[in-house]
């Protein structure tokens, strides 16, 4: 008989679990479930997304056994796969992540910048318990991690386990890139064979192989460059995150050789974005006021009439489509290609390698098996090292306890740079962050 997969997602409660859970029904001939729970530490979230799942696994998945719970033990017993969501402190915390730093003319976001580093402050502690209990009741789970801000994430957890072989560290965006360069190629994104390098939310795309081995790269930077960048679900997305995909233009214009990573954005242009950025207004507002209130709204809308068939609760699936299929690769084996968190060990020749490097890799049972760039040029070596030193010394100043190495952390920021425009961010943030990050002294 074949076999069939427990698998539990935390962050159960999170807004793109409908999502996930739709892409699981999609996918269930080729990913094929004994049990899904939803796990949270919010009853009162989960509880909302748990009555339309539990619905929708009624109505479309009878087979799989669906549960909610706010139960360790419950949660963690017996999985095959552990997707990890979770947002430590939720969006009023975000809120604060992005509006302190714009307060001292800094950006405000979610994984970049002093409001990464706020969120990656928070996280690693509790994506670090997270492990644990994991690894005390399914020692062979995989953990497919992609809480933000990944890329501090996966360095603490690397520090922490650094053994554990089934820590998968993974970022849809480059997936969603690849959706979008899709459209504008007239392709299927599923046929490119990228090449990538960099670090999470600081990365590029060097190569695009054709099933012909025809390097599509050069024709879509000219497509970008001079038609600009409309991402394949426009219709969908909120200003900010249109304003965000017209800046690679920007980026390919004056840094032509690679195409950017959308997050590059904050780090190149830092004056001119903080600039458009209202700190009345942020991204947070956006989603509480716009993804939030409408799934929670459309799951309620579906208790309430007793099914989910009328409901429109994802808009976008890609996210959910991204995380089950990577399932589905280290499930069976598929050695599908994706962009994964990994240590580097030469990978990026050039740059340190117990960084954290974002790179491609074929995805089977076994892991990523990941594939190496060589050396890179000086302009993107600095750009990496920089950052790189901003991640570690977070995670070190975490660890520590070090307020010296926090400030050291925001001042190599590249939307930081003055140590005393860090400081006052610093001392604002660690107020606003006491009742979650660990004393800096
Ligand atoms: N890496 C990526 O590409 C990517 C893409 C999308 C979302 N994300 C991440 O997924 C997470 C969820 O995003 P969201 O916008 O839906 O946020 P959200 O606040 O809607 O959902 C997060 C959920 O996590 C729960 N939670 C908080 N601490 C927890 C803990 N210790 N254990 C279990 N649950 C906990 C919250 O109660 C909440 O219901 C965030 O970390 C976000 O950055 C990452
Ligand atoms: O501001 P948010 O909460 O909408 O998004 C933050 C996340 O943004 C990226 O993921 C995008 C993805 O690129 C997009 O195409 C679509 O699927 O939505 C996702 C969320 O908007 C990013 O990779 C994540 O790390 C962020 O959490
Ligand atoms: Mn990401």
């Amino acid at each position: 008989m074949d076999k069939r997969f427990n698998i539990v997602l935390v962050g159960g409660g999170s807004t793109w679990t409908p999502g996930i859970l739709k892409a699981i029904c999609k996918k269930q001939k080729d990913f094929p479930l004994a049990s899904i729970v939803l796990y949270d530490v919010d009853e009162e979230r989960q509880e909302v997304i748990g009555k339309f799942g539990e619905i929708l696994f009624r109505e479309e998945y009878p087979e799989a056994k669906f549960i909610y719970t706010t139960d360790k033990k419950v949660a963690f017993t017996d999985m095959d796969f552990v997707f990890c969501q979770m947002r430590t402190g939720g969006y009023p915390m975000r809120e604060l992540d992005e509006k302190i730093p714009l307060s001292e003319g800094v950006i405000g976001q979610e994984t970049c910048g002093p409001g990464g580093f706020a969120y990656g402050m928070r996280s690693i502690r509790d994506m670090i318990e997270l492990v644990n209990d994991v690894r005390e009741m399914s020692p062979d789970a995989w953990i497919l991690n992609y809480t933000n801000p990944a890329a501090i994430v996966a360095d603490a957890l690397n520090r922490v386990f650094p053994d554990d072989k089934k820590i998968l560290n993974i970022c849809d965006q480059p997936v969603n890139l690849l959706r979008s360069y899709g459209r504008l190629l007239d392709m299927d994104p599923s046929e490119f064979e990228p090449v990538y390098f960099g670090l999470n939310h600081f990365g590029w795309f060097t190569h695009l192989y054709n099933k012909n081995g025809v390097d599509m790269a050069p024709k879509l930077k000219e497509i970008i460059t001079t038609g600009g960048f409309i991402p394949v679900d426009a219709e969908q997305r909120d200003q900010s995150w249109l304003d965000t995909y017209a800046m690679v233009r920007d980026m390919l214009v004056d840094f032509p050789e690679y195409l950017p990573n959308t997050y590059l954005q904050y780090y190149l242009y830092p004056d001119y974005k903080a600039n458009k950025l209202d700190p009345n207004y942020t991204r947070a507002n956006e989603v509480m006021n716009g993804r939030e209130k409408r799934v929670f709204q459309e799951c309620r809308d579906a208790v309430n009439a007793g099914t989910t068939k009328l409901s429109d609760v994802v808009h976008n699936d890609a996210h959910g489509d991204m995380i089950v299929e990577v399932a589905e690769a280290i499930a069976f084996n598929k050695n599908k290609t994706y962009i994964v968190i990994i240590q580097n060990n030469g990978l990026v020749e050039n740059v340190p390698n117990d960084a954290m490097v974002e790179v491609a890799a074929s995805l089977g049972i076994n892991g990523p098996k990941p594939y190496g760039v060589g050396k890179v040029d000086t302009f993107y070596k600095a750009m990496i090292e920089n950052q790189f030193a901003y991640e570690r010394l977070t995670v070190e100043a975490y660890f520590e306890g070090s307020y010296n190495k926090a400030l050291k952390a925001l001042t190599l920021n590249r939307t930081v740079v003055d140590a005393k425009k860090g400081r006052k961010i610093l001392d604002k943030l660690i107020d606003a962050n006491k009742d979650y990050w660990p004393k800096l002294v």
